[in-house]
């Protein structure tokens, strides 16, 4: 079997129905469900990227943006390289709320492990609540990486992944400390369709 290479555990949180599971789902499969169902606890998919040249394989973790449906979360943060955080840009509730999601951020994760990145989602839609300028305010006032996105038509979303690996592969300290703290070396490839609640995959992290 060919070595795995460098794997990143990327991480996705925000509200629920801001759009993370469908980000994923564009991003890693191309597609766009109008009608997704909130995801339950955790959820990860595997995606290979050629980034500048560097074959890399995102390990990417979609969390419940529902309270009812979030367990154990400091374990979602551990081992994640970049940490994405949605919000809807027609629903001013869910940016106004963010401060709980930093507050996580800032608990979970210090600059020197972690990459974040703001994405504000569903700019497709007429109606409107956030404007770009209010999101990158908030997101230059945090030191997190900022970008619009449409899950729907894909604008940005390419973009938004690219320009965080790119981020973390700036930051070597990030996944090469040649003390076996390299990302995520994935054994198996059928790991890289496997999609499912945790399962034994959490056990690599
Ligand atoms: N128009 C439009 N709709 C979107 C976009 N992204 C997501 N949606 C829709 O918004 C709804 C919620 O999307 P999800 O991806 O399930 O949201 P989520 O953040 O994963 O929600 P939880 O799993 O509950 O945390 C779905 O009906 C999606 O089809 C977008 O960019 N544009």
């Amino acid at each position: 079997m060919e070595p795995a290479g460098l794997t990143l555990k990327l991480l996705l949180v925000g509200d629920s129905g801001v759009g993370k599971s469908s980000l994923l789902r564009r991003f890693t499969d191309g597609a766009f469900e109008p009608r997704l169902t909130p995801t339950v606890g955790i959820d990860f998919k595997v995606k290979k990227m050629l980034v500048e040249g560097r074959a890399v394989q995102l390990a990417i973790w979609d969390t419940a943006g529902q309270e009812r449906f979030r367990t154990v979360t400091p374990s979602y943060y551990r081992g994640a390289q970049g940490v994405v955080l949605v919000y809807d840009v027609t629903r001013k509730a869910t940016f106004t709320g963010l401060g709980r999601w930093l507050n996580e951020l800032e608990m979970y994760t210090t600059s020197s492990s972690t990459v974040k990145m703001l994405v504000g989602n569903k700019t497709d839609k007429p109606d409107r609540e956030v404007e770009r300028k209010e999101g990158l305010q908030l997101a230059r006032k945090h030191s997190l990486l900022f970008i619009e996105t449409s899950a729907k038509t894909q604008d940005g979303v390419h973009h938004a992944f690219e320009e965080l690996v790119i981020k973390i592969l700036q930051t070597p300290d990030l996944w090469d400390k040649g003390t076996g703290k390299k990302g995520i070396q994935l054994m198996e490839s059928s790991a890289q369709q496997h999609k499912g609640l945790c399962g034994a995959y959490c056990a690599l992290i």
